[in-house]
């Protein structure tokens, strides 16, 4: 049988020669296609493999009725909509490592290019001006830049800036203080990393989290003169605050790879002479480009083999019969997990899982991933799956620990999941209620009986009266409906947890407030 694969941006052909190697695969190579036409020759397609151009939107994966897998030369899936691959059972590759050497370059040469303001410099001398006093630039020695998201990219930016002789500050969820010792570069929050720095270069996916993430209070912060740089994706800096920045003299330059919307051609941002830009050609090296195309190209032969895949973005791995028995507590498992990742802002670095009950008897590997995709969620967004959840916690050095038992506490089956971080302990469990569906049934100490599910709030108080009151009366004042109400505590005037069920979602940062109430501690508003 011979499987058809389209390829619809530039590829490498050194790249691909896995893919002209194989017997069964016909290849298809249309770089310019229409949208129409793209909806046309998916329809007899096996496999399409991608970088970022083309748009795999719900329409096209929807329109190829035969397609199996869909390979991304790169990092970044976001010109992919997952959840319709996942929901159509089309299986989503990517080359994550491929091009991180590259991107780390290119942002090294846009940072030195903008501190000496070489493309401006030498625009002029183009232009027949021999200019030497305009384009004084500054050193990067005994600079510190801010690197936000320290992942594979992010790390290896540290490391070339480190042999700049700069001072490194980071900030990254996963990123601990002993970590960063041995990197030799310090650690901070956001805004200490951003208020310490002289360059700023961002390396996070685009997430709802990180969303101009860099805005006009982020500018607000810097330091006088500050410089930034973007090559990863745009929408991490709100660009018209940008913009507003450098025009008010706060950020003195911006080197900038992404874009929100690319091409990015028609942009003030590109009038400005302190801005520097690529056409996002962070992996555009011939290098990089071989390397992601043979990374990809691998995975789709091994797929057509019916081998395992090495960089699978939303592969379900379970067996059918072990599914049978768990997939019901799929969605719990997450939501356990989501909620003790929203439950603390702190670093995790050990989740510990107990299964009990029947669960003990089954191989509960693939929940596990699912509650540790749920922990990790927050800061990956859709990176995170079932089939890379664990993968990513190892990368991150977190420890998870699966536990069984037999003895349950009087419930058929309970998960119970605890999250270590550096100063604190989280645990909650949760179990499947004959005929109720999903419960929360404790959280910490206290017994509760929760509907895991939609916008909740926890909120850490003292057992006095009237904190339950104060708590109802500026919500309603908020216009916030309460759902339901749950409350639980371990002694009589001790400390003691509400768990509440509103109709809308809040912002954590709207229930500040709520901790200035008498007898309330702590709110944190969980959606889930
Ligand atoms: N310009 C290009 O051509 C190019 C090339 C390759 C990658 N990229 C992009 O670069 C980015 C980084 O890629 P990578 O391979 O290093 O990914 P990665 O997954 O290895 O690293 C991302 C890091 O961001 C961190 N993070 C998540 N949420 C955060 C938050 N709110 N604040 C701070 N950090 C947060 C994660 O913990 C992780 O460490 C991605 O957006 C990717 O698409 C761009
Ligand atoms: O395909 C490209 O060149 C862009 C790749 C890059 O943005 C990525 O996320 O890997």
């Amino acid at each position: 049988m011979t499987f058809h694969i389209l390829i619809t941006d530039p590829l490498s052909e050194e790249g691909i020669y896995p893919l002209r190697q194989a017997e069964n695969l016909a290849i298809t190579i249309a770089t310019d296609l229409s949208k129409e036409a793209l909806l046309e020759t998916i329809k007899d397609v096996d496999a399409l493999l991608v970088r970022s151009q083309t748009q795999v939107t719900r329409e096209v994966i929807e329109a190829g009725k035969n397609l199996k897998i869909i390979g991304r030369a790169g990092v970044g899936v976001d010109n992919i909509d997952l959840d319709a691959a996942t929901e159509n059972g089309i299986i989503v590759v990517n080359a994550p490592d491929g091009n991180t050497n590259s991107a780390a370059e290119h942002t090294i040469a846009m940072m030195t290019a903008l501190a000496r303001k070489i493309p401006q410099a030498f625009n002029a001398l183009k232009n027949g001006v021999w200019d030497r006093k305009t384009y004084i630039g500054v050193e990067l020695k005994n600079k510190t830049l801010g690197v936000i998201g320290l992942g594979r990219i992010g790390a290896e930016v540290a490391a070339r800036a480190k042999g700049q002789r700069m001072n490194v500050i980071a900030y990254d969820p996963f990123l601990t203080e002993e970590k960063a010792k041995k990197m030799g570069i310090d650690f901070g929050t956001v805004d200490d990393v951003i208020q310490a720095a002289d360059f700023i270069t961002v390396h996070t996916p685009l997430l709802k989290e990180t969303r101009h993430l860099l805005n006009e209070e982020a500018f607000y912060k810097m330091k006088d003169g500050v410089q930034i740089i973007n090559c990863a994706r745009g929408g991490i800096i709100d660009e018209d605050a940008l913009y507003n920045a450098i025009v008010s003299g706060k950020v003195a330059g911006a080197a900038l790879d992404v874009f929100e919307t690319e091409p990015f051609i028609d942009h003030p941002l590109l009038t400005l002479p302190e801005v520097i830009a690529t056409p996002h050609l962070g992996a555009s090296t011939v290098e990089a480009q071989e390397s992601v195309a043979v990374d990809v190209s691998n995975d789709v032969v091994s797929f057509f083999k019916g081998e395992a895949v090495r960089n699978p973005v939303n592969l379900p791995s379970v067996s059918k019969e072990v599914l049978a028995k768990i997939a019901p507590f799929f969605d719990l498992a997450e939501k356990l997990g989501t909620f003790l990742s929203r439950k603390t802002d702190e670093t995790i670095v050990e989740v510990n899982i107990k299964y009990a009950g029947e669960l003990a008897n089954y191989d509960v590997r693939a929940l596990t991933r699912n509650t540790v995709k749920g922990i990790l969620k927050r800061n990956f967004g859709s990176h995170v799956n079932d089939v890379n959840a664990k993968y990513l916690a190892e990368r991150f050095d977190i420890k998870v620990n699966e536990h069984k038992t037999t003895t349950s506490k009087g419930f058929l089956h309970l998960i119970t999941v605890e999250v270590h971080t550096a100063g604190s302990v989280h645990r909650v469990a949760g179990t499947l209620l004959n005929g109720l569906g999903p419960r929360i049934v404790k959280v910490d100490d206290y017994v509760v009986d929760v509907v895991p599910e939609g916008h909740l709030l926890f909120i850490k108080h003292k057992d006095q009266p009237g904190a339950i009151g104060r708590v109802g009366t500026l919500l309603a004042e908020k216009n916030i409906n309460i759902a339901t109400m749950q409350v639980g505590r371990t002694t009589i005037g001790g400390e003691a947890i509400m768990m509440l069920t509103i109709d809308n979602h809040v912002e954590q940062e709207e229930m500040e407030d709520l901790t200035e109430l008498a007898d309330i501690y702590e709110v944190r508003a969980i959606d889930l």
